[in-house]
């Protein structure tokens, strides 16, 4: 079956259940030419995502399209599309990068010489060495050429930038950047570095124990959190307070890490006696340890 390709992804009401983990009926899409991190701490359900959008795993419930493609009938066609990189892809270390770079082009017609040689020249790489002389971080560069370089629609990222050095982290994600100049090609990446997925995506998915939690625009979902600091008597019930995920107090003052809280909130607090004093931004590293910190509530 084809579907309409104006979304890369497309889950709708998707299950997955281990002895020791649910992935709660999950609902998320990712539109064309978007990228987007998939965030959340060891466990949270990261891979397995990208394991039932890659067709390793089967859901146990709901509908999975993968650029137009329904999972598990259009199996095949979807795995033309989509470019999937996890730290567990194979990789000859008896055989050479350029061995790979010839195998990969023998299967996906759409292998971009050019744009492989550029990659080698990026990420520093000799065609000719073997794979198993590769420092970590050279493999995972390698693994990326061969999949960039078959130019998918979809690139399906587990950790991307996980162990690389600052300047083959750069590269990477100078490379990323570059996928995404072409608007008819799409990224999904999971990633613990929260500086990476803030800095590049265009959406953020939170996910937290197997419930996707946030899913929004980079933008409004930074914007939905804010730091509080006001000054007055601490109250147990600030703590009850749904908008308040964290609350803290040292002294009189008091710290407030607050999401989707309107203008009538400061007015609450104001009838709480505490006076605001400063109302700050948060960064996406601070989100993630407040909502992870916070558990349920978040
Ligand atoms: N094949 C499996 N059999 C049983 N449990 C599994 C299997 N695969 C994953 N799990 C469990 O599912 C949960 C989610 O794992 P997953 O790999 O999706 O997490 P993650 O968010 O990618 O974590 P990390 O950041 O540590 O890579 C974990 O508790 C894991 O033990």
């Amino acid at each position: 079956m084809n579907l309409p390709t104006d979304l890369a992804i497309s889950l709708r009401a998707v299950e997955k259940t281990y002895a020791d983990f649910v992935l709660h009926p999950l609902d998320l899409e990712l539109p064309t030419g978007q990228i987007m991190g998939l965030v959340g701490a060891n466990g949270a359900g990261k891979s397995t995502i990208m394991r039932i959008l890659m067709g390793l795993i089967r859901a146990d419930a709901g509908e999975v399209d993968v650029c137009g493609h329904r999972l598990p009938e259009a199996q095949v066609a979807a795995k033309r599309d989509v470019g999937y990189a996890s730290e567990d892809m194979r990789l000859y270390k008896t055989q050479t990068l350029r061995w790979h770079m010839d195998f990969i082009q023998g299967i996906f017609p759409e292998w971009d010489e050019t744009y492989a040689a550029q990659l080698l020249k990026r990420f520093d790489l000799k065609s000719q060495q073997k794979l198993g002389g590769f420092s970590h971080g050279q493999r995972v560069k390698a693994a990326l050429l061969l999949i960039l370089a078959r130019r998918p629609k979809l690139l399906l990222l587990d950790e991307p930038t996980t162990g690389l050095d600052p300047v083959a982290r750069a590269e990477v994600l100078e490379a990323l950047a570059d996928v995404l100049r072409d608007e008819s090609r799409s990224v999904l990446f999971s990633s613990h570095n929260t500086v990476d997925v803030e800095q590049l995506s265009d959406s953020i998915s939170f996910i937290h124990k197997g419930k996707l939690v946030a899913s929004e625009d980079k933008e409004s979902f930074l914007s939905s959190w804010r730091r509080i600091i006001c000054h007055g008597p601490w109250q147990d019930g600030l703590k009850d307070i749904p908008e308040v995920i964290s609350a803290r107090n040292n002294g009189s003052i008091i710290e407030l890490k607050v999401r989707n809280a309107g203008d009538v909130f400061e007015t609450r607090l104001a009838q709480m006696n505490l006076t605001v004093k400063a109302v700050e931004p948060m960064n996406l590293e601070d989100i993630f340890v407040t909502s992870v910190r916070a558990g349920d509530k978040s």
